[in-house]
């Protein structure tokens, strides 16, 4: 690490650094597919950062790399200022099925990850309890997954996620298979939640006004190879409101988001 100058602190490494991040992809006929390339990020803590791109870009692969489930062929991915090469215990991810196990309740299904850990301890199901009632889900606690709607079992797999006090929360599309009303009502529990753990996010998507209402930062990907085209910093007041969808201030970040997708001149 560089020296800093003489009677200066050096700047603490942000929560997260990505840089100059590649990944090539062996295929069966010999060749290779490049899906990222010199892709360079920093993640604040308790930011929410959305990666904004079209389909096929290489976010979903950017998001395994930073959790671990996938390594990059170069470049650097830090957390806490340690290289990442596995899943984090503190990760937590939410990908757009709930995956949820059809033969455990709610929550019996939300307090899986602390029996894993071997952490299921009276804390541990309170705070399970208390994210239920967080989410709506107060009384649908004994219930299992075939009972529930679509929007129902991503709320629990969202409070399966949280439940042990995740540092990192990973966002895969996460709201993609939900109705338009759905979908906006997940994204104010979201920052309902975020604001209340102040929990880090990183949230793949590929639509743009998701990608404006949730975050403080938009990184818009390129196409493939992915790099990051520039970063589109959200200057809307949280607590968010739907109103603001319609807003002019949103019309201007939605059009420069068009812009840099090469969607609109
Ligand atoms: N294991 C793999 N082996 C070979 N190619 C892969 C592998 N995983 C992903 N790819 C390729 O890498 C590219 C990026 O895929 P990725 O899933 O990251 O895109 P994405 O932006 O998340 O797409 P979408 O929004 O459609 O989910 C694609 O061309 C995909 O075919």
């Amino acid at each position: 690490m560089e020296q800093a100058p003489a009677g200066l602190a050096p700047s603490p490494e942000p929560f997260g650094m990505f840089r100059d991040v590649e990944k090539r992809f062996a295929l069966g006929d010999g060749s290779h597919l490049k899906a990222i390339e010199k892709l360079s990020l920093t993640l604040e803590k308790g930011q929410l950062i959305s990666l904004l791109g079209p389909s096929g870009c290489g976010k979903t692969t950017f998001l395994r790399i930073v959790a671990g489930l996938e390594r990059a062929s170069s470049g650097e991915v830090r957390i806490e200022g340690k290289s990442v090469s596995e899943p984090h215990p503190d990760f937590a991810f939410v990908f757009q099925q709930p995956n949820l196990m059809p033969w455990r309740t709610v929550l019996e299904n939300i307090l899986f990850p602390l029996e894993i850990r071997r952490e299921k301890t009276p804390q541990g199901v309170a705070r399970a309890r208390e994210l239920v009632e967080l989410v709506g889900l107060a009384g649908f606690e004994d219930r299992y997954p075939s009972e529930l709607s679509g929007g129902m079992q991503q709320r629990v797999a969202l409070c399966r996620a949280l439940v042990h006090d995740a540092k990192l929360l990973l966002m895969d599309e996460p709201f993609g298979a939900l109705d338009e009303l759905k979908r906006m009502e997940m994204h104010d529990l979201l920052l309902s939640i975020r604001a209340r753990t102040g929990v880090t996010v990183l949230f793949v998507t590929h639509s743009i006004s998701e990608a404006i209402y949730l975050s403080d930062t938009v990184a818009v990907f390129s196409r493939r190879p992915a790099t990051i085209r520039d970063l589109i910093q959200i200057a809307l007041p949280y607590p968010r409101q739907s109103e603001q969808r319609y807003g002019a201030e949103f019309t201007r970040y939605e059009h420069e988001a068009s812009r840099l997708l090469g969607i609109v001149r």
